[in-house]
């Protein structure tokens, strides 16, 4: 493991939410959001003077329901923002999957045990975290789908899940859209993930002369990555 970086001045910080600041749980609800984390991001952000904002695959309002703090969000994999917490939610307009790919996919998480759908709205997510030998085929019939339009859907591979989402948009499209505004434009971006489907923050990070870290690598554990946002939070006693 490389060694946590210092944290460039004056910075903005992007932090992935599952996997990356909780760990990753049986099911998506079962999620266990250690109790200080939604205050210790409510002081990280005023630290940082707003420029704090959780990139997630999730909707808005299950960031909400699990971090009920006015912090900026970006939901749906770069599909939903919200800059100003007390704002709207903002977006583009994007295609949602035809029903009969959600009624074909649902019939093929079924006879897997364990394996299920998670519907968004401009997208859904297969998965088999409790069954592994259904990965292979909903590979295929996922990869079959979204070449049936290419230029409004991609498949990404998550952690024990392929998810289906709007080609138009990732984690970097939001980190950039992020920065070009208040109060993120004009610092240094960091951006901090576990996952494939992170891959395009920390890439839009590093393109803007930040940094792009692998919580593995640079951090080990989400409880080590708290540690480091903790002492991040610590007001500064340098005059
Ligand atoms: O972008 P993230 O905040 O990392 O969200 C990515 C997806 O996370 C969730 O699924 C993952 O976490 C679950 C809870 O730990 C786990 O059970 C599942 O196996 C993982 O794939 C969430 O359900 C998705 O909607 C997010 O896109």
């Amino acid at each position: 493991m490389d060694l946590p970086p210092t944290a460039p001045e004056p910075m903005a910080l992007f932090l992935d939410f599952d996997g990356t600041l909780v760990d990753i749980a049986e099911r998506p609800e079962a999620i266990d959001v250690p109790p200080g984390l939604p205050a210790l991001l409510m002081r990280l952000s005023a630290r940082l003077d707003g420029a704090l904002a959780v990139v997630s695959g999730r909707p808005i309002p299950q960031l909400d329901e699990h971090l009920p703090v006015p912090i900026a969000k970006v939901g749906d994999h770069g599909g939903s923002l919200r800059v100003d917490p007390a704002g709207p939610v903002e977006g583009p307009p994007l295609a949602s999957p035809p029903a009969s790919w959600l009624a074909r996919a649902r019939l093929l998480a079924d006879t897997f045990p364990g394996a299920f759908i998670e519907v968004k709205d401009h997208g859904f997510v297969l998965h088999y975290r409790q069954a592994p030998e259904a990965a292979g085929m909903a590979q295929g019939l996922l990869e079959a789908m979204v070449a049936e339009a290419p230029d409004h859907f991609t498949l990404m591979p998550a952690r024990m899940a392929w998810e289906v989402t709007p080609r138009a948009v990732s984690k970097g499209t939001a980190v950039a859209a992020l920065l070009a505004r208040a109060p993120f434009a004009g610092r240094v971006p960091v951006f901090i993930g576990d996952d494939v489907t992170d891959e395009a923050g920390m890439a839009a990070a590093r393109a803007a002369g930040g940094l792009g870290l692998r919580l593995q690598d640079s951090f080990g554990t989400p409880s080590a990555l708290r540690a480091w946002l903790a002492a991040l939070a610590e007001p500064s006693d340098t005059p």
